[in-house]
């Protein structure tokens, strides 16, 4: 039997079945600004610990308490970075004496996973037939970059679970990685995709919970996990995009064949009602928040 394969497609017929996701080859990304841009991640993880503590007492961390079982794994979530002011903001709390090279790549990265975003999310509201919703909807967007590193193991040849299977608590995500693999997506029927990225301007697009939600269940939230081999660090840049405000399933998504599935939520309080969820252990669904 062939393994499944994830979709590769343009984003002009951007299709988030079967998996909830998809890889986007695009030709924004510059292998200067690839190298720029990990250089720049490395240096934020370089930082030492009481100052990355320091970012993790100010930012809101949304997902970290509840993915992040494995101390090999470090997440930072920076809030805002698609603005320059506020990527400058950012940096001058941990470079008091400025890092342009800093702001300036990872600015430029968040604003490129931004662009995809917003091309996408239009793109299905008109598929659905429900773009005159799409500007209030596009106007609420809150976007949390997060850097992710994956440490090497001193034994080399240890597999570790970096993140657990889950789905991602936004309305969608976009993952941009170094050289090291490791995300898995998972099928329908339990098999693993490793993700490959066709190339260093490649992205992986995932529908999250929210998603879902909105689209009244027929669009699937993408279900992943990060399993690291170990013999290498690994990092991974992303784009988590939450709506501040109330989503709720537009009337033209419900009808005999697809009855309303989920009451109206808001997007920040079922993030934190997650996070709250997670310090008891327990993991919290879409489905057990605002599901019918
Ligand atoms: O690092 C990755 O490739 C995946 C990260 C992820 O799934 C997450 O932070 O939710
Ligand atoms: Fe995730």
């Amino acid at each position: 039997m062939d393994s499944p394969k994830l979709p590769v497609i343009d984003l002009s017929r951007a299709e988030l079945r079967p998996h909830g996701c998809f890889v986007i080859k695009c030709n924004k990304v510059s292998l200067d600004l690839h190298s720029a841009i990990y250089s720049a991640i490395q240096d934020l993880f370089n930082l030492p610990t009481e100052i990355k503590q320091l970012i993790q007492a100010t930012s809101e961390q949304p997902a970290r308490d509840v993915f992040s079982t494995n101390p090999n794994h470090e997440r930072i979530d920076m809030d805002d970075l698609t603005s320059l002011e506020a990527t400058h903001n950012f940096s001058n709390l941990l470079w008091p004496a400025g890092n342009d090279h800093f702001c300036q790549s990872v600015n430029e990265i968040s604003k490129i996973m931004m662009n995809i975003d917003q091309t996408v999310v239009k793109m299905v509201f008109q598929n659905y037939g429900v773009d005159k919703y799409y500007d209030s909807h596009g106007g609420s967007t809150r976007y949390v970059t997060a850097g992710a590193k994956y440490k090497q193991l001193d034994k080399n040849n240890e597999n570790y679970l970096g993140i657990v299977t889950h789905t991602d608590k936004t309305f969608s995500t976009i993952l941009h990685q170094k050289d090291v693999n490791g995300l898995e997506i998972q099928t329908k029927d339990g098999q693993w995709i490793l993700y490959q990225p066709p190339s260093h301007s490649s992205f992986i697009y995932f529908a999250a919970d929210a998603f879902k939600a909105w689209s009244n269940g027929r669009i699937h939230a993408c279900c992943h996990r990060v399993m690291m081999s170990g013999n290498k660090t690994r990092f991974s840049l992303g784009l988590f995009m939450f709506h501040k405000g109330v989503l709720q399933v537009p009337d033209k998504l419900i009808d005999e064949e697809h009855p309303l599935r989920y009451k109206p939520f808001n997007h920040l309080e079922y993030r934190e009602s997650v996070r709250e969820h997670a310090v008891k252990g327990i993991y919290h669904t879409i489905e057990a928040h605002c599901g019918i």
